[in-house]
């Protein structure tokens, strides 16, 4: 079985186009104003427009208001929010969406933790920590430190790329991979080819297994 693929930080109507084409299950688009990813609302709600049926819109926030949030789900139609801050599960889950729970792993322990404290989310992402950022850094991070027992889908994240992410995919087993960093040409601007690199890449553990 293969992993799904989220391609994160779309901010181009041509990059949206080229991931659906080459067939990645989830698009992300970034409301975080300090991110190089980051889109304005009319934006999201033009690139939502492209997104055929069936697959997902996620909306990444960091450590946003009631308010941003609420804001955001009146012009886009976003299918998950993405928490990849210091967002308690009360408040991922006080908007009545799907969500998902990012957490920046550095040590052992921190992931089972984590899926108890998320436990009515529907994933948890693991991301590498980084001192100064809250993600898209581009790091990756010990994948050893992801355990068997997951009581939630583990979304595998951070410094993935098509270099990678067949062993990522081959070791960890994750229910879906995300990447930003590793399929650009510059922050915020998509590479096509490195996207259906990458999604064949993901692919290509299904037909080895
Ligand atoms: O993409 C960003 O700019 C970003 C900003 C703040 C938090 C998360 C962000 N992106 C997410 O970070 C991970 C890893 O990204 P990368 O592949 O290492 O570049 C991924 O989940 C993105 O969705």
């Amino acid at each position: 079985m293969s992993a799904r693929v989220k391609i994160c930080g779309l901010t181009r109507p041509e990059d949206i186009d080229g991931a659906v084409q080459f067939g990645a299950d989830a698009l992300g688009l970034v409301f975080y104003e300090p991110s190089p990813r980051s889109v304005s609302l009319d934006q999201a709600a033009e690139l939502a427009k492209r997104v055929p049926a069936f697959m997902s819109v996620v909306g990444l926030f960091v450590n946003p208001s009631r308010q941003e949030v609420e804001a955001v789900l009146e012009r886009v139609p976003l299918d998950l929010l993405q928490f990849h801050g210091d967002e308690s599960a009360d408040f991922c889950a006080s908007f009545g969406r799907r969500w998902i729970k990012a957490i920046r792993v550095r040590e052992a322990g921190q992931i089972e933790a984590a899926f108890e404290e998320f436990h009515n989310a529907s994933g948890l992402l693991v991301d590498a920590w980084d001192p100064d950022r809250y993600g898209g850094t581009g790091k990756s991070f010990n994948w050893d430190l992801i355990p068997d027992y997951r009581p939630l889908p583990i979304i595998l994240a951070g410094g993935l790329s098509s270099d990678n992410v067949f062993a990522a995919v081959k070791q960890v087993k994750p229910w879906a991979v995300d990447v930003s960093g590793g399929v650009e040409q510059d922050k915020g601007i998509k590479d096509i080819q490195k996207i259906s690199h990458f999604i064949k890449e993901v692919h290509r553990v299904c037909k080895t297994d």
